[in-house]
């Protein structure tokens, strides 16, 4: 069997032993390079549709990814080619960069984050853990999820509408960017709500790019008027306006989702669908081992952050993005950014070690919970 697999994924073996792999650049991925491939598994940069596929072999297609906005789920059932995606697969790994990038922003603005009210806009797989964590820092948490209100919510959070929310003094947003319905997630903050929101909030995007008007928030930005921000996803990736990574608080290469938890769990998640698809038994997973320990007190925010930093730095990510937009070629770096990114662990990954004030109990068992 041929498979065709983007190479900036990790967890390929149980595939290899199934057939041949050929790595490919996902973003540049043409007709001619699938070949005769029967399999084809993408990450977010492929878009996936009747240009790519018509006239193909593929009869399977995964994506280790949550969101699916790049492939043409329509034209694949119409062709009777099956396809798998990751939900939640790296849900945890956002959320501790949503932790951070909350506390990044609190630091800031001098504020306890226990003292703030938070608007969770998406309540599925990463958004209701965001929502659990930062209620259990002891934010206020409020959500808008209108699907989800319309198919009967009894969950632990108030669903509100959203525009009773953009008075929060935090917005993260965690909804599929979708183009068309009732829902259409694209510029959900637009220039008018983006105008309601003040340098006392904090905004965080951890979803997709268009969800937020990124023209408009530069423009609210560059008069000081608009809410401080921190940007993971990009309305025009690979490219990244610079004049708007000045004007955030921190930027990152769409990287939110990156611990290598979360990219083994994605491929071994379509490698579990693909088995099921063809009726094949799964090769077992290798066994946990014994964790590190990783050392921490946390009677305070300022710890508490310390502590997530210690897995992984958002600043150094800002710097590198930095840089790269001084390359000649910065789509292209972004890209390589992505590609080559350092190994990053969720906190899970080891045992805490240190004292922890009552104040912060709850989150940090919840950090390293298995
Ligand atoms: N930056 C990253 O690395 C990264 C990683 C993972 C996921 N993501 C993005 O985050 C998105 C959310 O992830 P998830 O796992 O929570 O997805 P999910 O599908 O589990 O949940 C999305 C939720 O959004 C809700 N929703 C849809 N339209 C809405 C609207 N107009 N207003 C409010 N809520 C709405 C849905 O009802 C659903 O409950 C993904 O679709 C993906 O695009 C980004
Ligand atoms: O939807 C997701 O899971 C993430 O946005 C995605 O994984 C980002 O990484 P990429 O697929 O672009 O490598």
């Amino acid at each position: 069997m041929q498979i065709v697999a983007d190479a900036n994924m990790p967890g390929l073996a149980p595939f290899e032993a199934l057939g041949q792999v050929t790595r490919v650049e996902g973003r540049t991925l043409t007709r001619e390079q699938l070949g005769d491939a029967e399999v084809l598994l993408v990450r977010s940069v492929t878009r996936v549709d009747e240009h790519l596929l018509a006239g193909s072999r593929v009869r399977f297609v995964g994506s280790a990814t949550i969101g699916t906005d790049h492939v043409d789920q329509g034209y694949l059932a119409r062709q009777d080619i099956a396809f798998a995606h990751a939900p939640g697969c790296n849900a945890r790994a956002v959320a501790e960069y949503v932790l951070q990038a909350l506390l990044v922003l609190c630091q800031r603005q001098q504020r306890r984050a226990a003292d703030c009210r938070v608007a969770v806009v998406g309540l599925g797989n990463v958004g209701r853990r965001v929502a659990d964590w930062l209620a259990a820092l002891g934010l206020s948490v409020q959500a808008c999820d209108p699907p989800l209100a319309a198919a009967g919510y009894h969950g632990p959070f108030t669903l509100a509408p959203l525009e009773s929310l953009l008075e929060a003094d935090v917005i993260t947003l965690h909804v599929p960017l979708t183009r068309e319905g009732p829902h259409a997630t694209r510029h959900l903050l637009d220039a008018r709500r983006l105008a309601r929101l003040t340098p006392s909030q904090m905004l965080i995007n951890t979803c997709r790019g268009p969800v937020v008007d990124n023209q408009a928030l530069l423009t609210q930005l560059s008069r000081g008027q608009g809410p401080a921000t921190i940007l993971d996803v990009w309305e025009d990736e690979p490219r990244v306006p610079e004049a708007l990574l000045k004007q955030v608080c921190a930027g990152s290469p769409h990287v939110a989702g990156y611990s290598l938890e979360g990219k083994l769990a994605g491929t071994r998640m379509l490698y579990e669908a693909f088995c099921q698809w063809q009726q094949r038994p799964l090769e077992p997973t290798a066994d946990d081992q014994d964790k590190a320990l990783l050392n921490q007190d946390v009677t305070s925010d300022a710890q508490l952050l310390a502590l997530l930093q210690q897995a992984y730095r958002l600043e150094e990510d800002t710097r590198r993005l930095a840089d790269s937009l001084a390359e000649p070629d910065p789509a292209g770096a972004f890209d390589r950014l992505r590609k080559h990114y350092p190994v990053r662990h969720e906190l899970h990954h080891w045992r805490h070690h240190g004292q922890v004030a009552s104040g912060w109990q709850a989150i940090v068992s919840r950090l390293f919970a298995s």
